[in-house]
Parts: C-alpha cells; structure tokens; sequence
C-alpha cells in the first residue's frame, strides 16, 4: 500500500482552463476590432531545447487563435543587429507582444536586446520596468513561470499570508521573482541558492515550497515538513524535477508533478498575457 497522502496540483488542467478562457477572449477581440492578437517569437541560433521551447509556444498560440510571427536569427547576430530586431517589432502595431527566448548567446548583451522590448509588450515580463512593477506590486506582466506557480497556488486555495516559504533558486525569470510574488502577498519568503550553508534545514522550515534549481531530483522527501505545499518547477532532461516527488508526496499536502504541474502554466501565462496586452493596445487605438 502507498503512504502517498500528498494531492496532486493538476497543471495541465488549469492550463487548459487558462487557454480556454484565453482562446475566447482573443476571438472576441478578433471578431469586434477585426485585428488578431499577435505574439512575436524571437529566437537566436538553434539551440535544440530553446527550438522546442518556440515551437511549443507556437504551437499553444495557433490553438488559441493567436498569431505568431517567428523571427529567426543566426547564432552570429551581434547585440546592435538583435536590439534593432526588437526595436522593430516593439514598433510594429500588428505585434502585441514579444518573446525572446533566452539564452541568446554569450558574445550577446541579453540585459540590452531585453530593454529593446517596449513595455507593453513585455508578456514575457523579462524588462527591468516589469521586473519593478511586480516588486512595487504595481499592474504590469509578470515573469510567466512564477505567474504560472502563483495561478496554481490560488487554483488549490493555499493561503499565502504569514506562511513560510522557501525558494531554491534566485534566477532572474524565475527564482527570484517567484519569491517577490510570494512576497507580495504576505508569505515570509526565504530565499536559497547555491551559496546557502545548511540548505536542509531551510526547506525543512517551508510551509510553501518553490524548487528551481535544475538539479533532479535534487530535494528530497526528508526535507519536506509535513502537509507542506511543494511546487517543482524544475525541468530537467528527461522530464524530470527538481523534487524527489515520490518520497516528497509522502509528506507533503499538495505537489506539483513533473511533466504536468509547472510548464504547462508557463505557457498558458505567456498566452494570457499576450492577449492582455493586445486588448490594451487596441483599446489605445
Ligand atoms: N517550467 C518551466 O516553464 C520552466 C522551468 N525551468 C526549470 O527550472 C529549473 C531552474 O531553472 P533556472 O532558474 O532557469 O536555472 P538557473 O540555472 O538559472 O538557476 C538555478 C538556481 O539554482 C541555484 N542552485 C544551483 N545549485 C544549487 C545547490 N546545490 N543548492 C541550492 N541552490 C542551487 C543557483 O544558485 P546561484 O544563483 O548561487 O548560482 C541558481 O540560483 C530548471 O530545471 C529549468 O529547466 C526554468 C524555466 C521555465
Ligand atoms: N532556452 C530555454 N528556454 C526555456 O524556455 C527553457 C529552458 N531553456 N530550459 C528549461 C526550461 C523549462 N521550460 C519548460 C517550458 C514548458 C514546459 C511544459 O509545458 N512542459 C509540459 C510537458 C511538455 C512536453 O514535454 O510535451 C509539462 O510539464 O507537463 C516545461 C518546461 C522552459 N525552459
């Protein structure tokens, strides 16, 4: 018999729910403006995984009656070529939003080819004008895998408010400003990273805890307080986690699976926001 007690937080599910409710408002602003919203795609070389990621994201944005304009790059594009790109597309009234899928290159200032993106385009909330807004708590787009990750928590009810919460990871999309969401909105938020001494003892204090590290399997059920809400963002070759989910779900309340928690919302967000930003757009009009 399973000792399992942990539900399962269905990612697919409520991202099928997102799309759904995403899909009709993106027909509706089509059928009453005639202007179909339309996310820029903007990929540079072809690194296999960031090829699949694109794909994936246009594949989701067809389903959903989104247009897609793909703008493909050779991995040799200088930081002057790709910022005028995106200065470009920013201008463009056809394109309501722009994704640069990252990594763009190390001979590439990304920070700069970022900035590119006019802000209210930003649905992928990668700009230091969106990065600010969700630290203030101000209305803009945020970081999609942490908007995906707060949708989930709401989805299942979990209350945030004086909860710890502990985040394993501080990357610039996603550990940090999923700690600064969780923040917002009221959870005592610990921070850890690869320089933290004692990492076991931090996760054990997580009512809320947020792996992203992009290490399998890399925390384990020992470690996880019981009835604690574990989100695995982590994706890993293979298809699998940052969680130990078999030992994990033995303790906790609620977990994430990997594949079918996290990365479906991701994409979801990203089309939500699009449409978002095309209603705003148009509406200015
Ligand atoms: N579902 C989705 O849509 C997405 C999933 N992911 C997945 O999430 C995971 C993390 O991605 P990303 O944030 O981009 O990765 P990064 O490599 O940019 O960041 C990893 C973070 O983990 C920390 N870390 C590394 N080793 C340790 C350790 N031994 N102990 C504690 N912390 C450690 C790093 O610390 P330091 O800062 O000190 O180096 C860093 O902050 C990956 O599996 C990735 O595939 C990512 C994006 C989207
Ligand atoms: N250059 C680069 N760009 C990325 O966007 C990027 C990256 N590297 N490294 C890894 C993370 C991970 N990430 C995911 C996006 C969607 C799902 C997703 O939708 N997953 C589905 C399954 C999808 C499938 O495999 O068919 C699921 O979890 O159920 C997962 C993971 C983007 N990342």
């Amino acid at each position: 018999m399973s000792t399992s007690t942990a539900r399962l937080m269905d990612g697919t599910a409520l991202a099928r729910r997102t799309v759904e409710e995403t899909a009709a408002r993106a027909a509706e602003i089509t059928r009453r403006t005639g202007v179909t919203p339309c996310l820029a795609t903007v990929l540079v070389g072809a690194d296999p995984a960031s090829v699949t990621y694109v794909k994936m994201k246009q594949n989701r944005c067809a389903k959903a009656g989104i247009r897609s304009k793909h703008v493909e790059l050779p991995a040799e594009t200088t930081t002057e070529e790709l910022v005028a790109a995106i200065t470009a597309l920013s201008a463009d009234p056809d394109v309501h939003g722009i994704l640069l899928q990252h990594p763009v290159g190390p001979h590439i200032d990304e920070r700069a080819a970022f900035e590119a993106i006019a802000p209210e385009k930003d649905v992928d909330g990668v700009t230091m004008a969106s990065f600010a807004a969700m630290g203030f708590g101000l209305p803009g787009f945020v970081s999609c895998t942490p908007g995906g990750i707060m949708r989930l928590l709401d989805a299942y009810d979990v209350e945030l408010s004086g909860k710890r919460a502990v985040v394993v990871g501080r990357s610039a999309i996603l550990g940090k400003p999923a700690g600064l969401l969780l923040l917002g909105r009221d959870a005592t938020v610990t921070y850890c990273h690869s320089r933290t001494v004692d990492l076991s003892a931090a996760v054990r204090e997580a009512d809320i805890l947020v792996a992203a590290v992009g290490k399998p399997q890399f925390i384990k059920g020992e470690d996880i307080k019981p009835g604690a809400v574990v989100i695995d963002a982590g994706y890993n070759p293979g298809n699998v986690g940052d969680v130990d989910f078999d030992s994990a779900a033995e303790r906790a309340s609620l977990i994430t699976p990997v594949p079918g928690g996290v990365g479906p919302m991701t994409i979801a967000v990203l089309l939500a926001q699009t449409v978002d930003a095309a209603e705003r757009q148009l509406a200015a009009r």
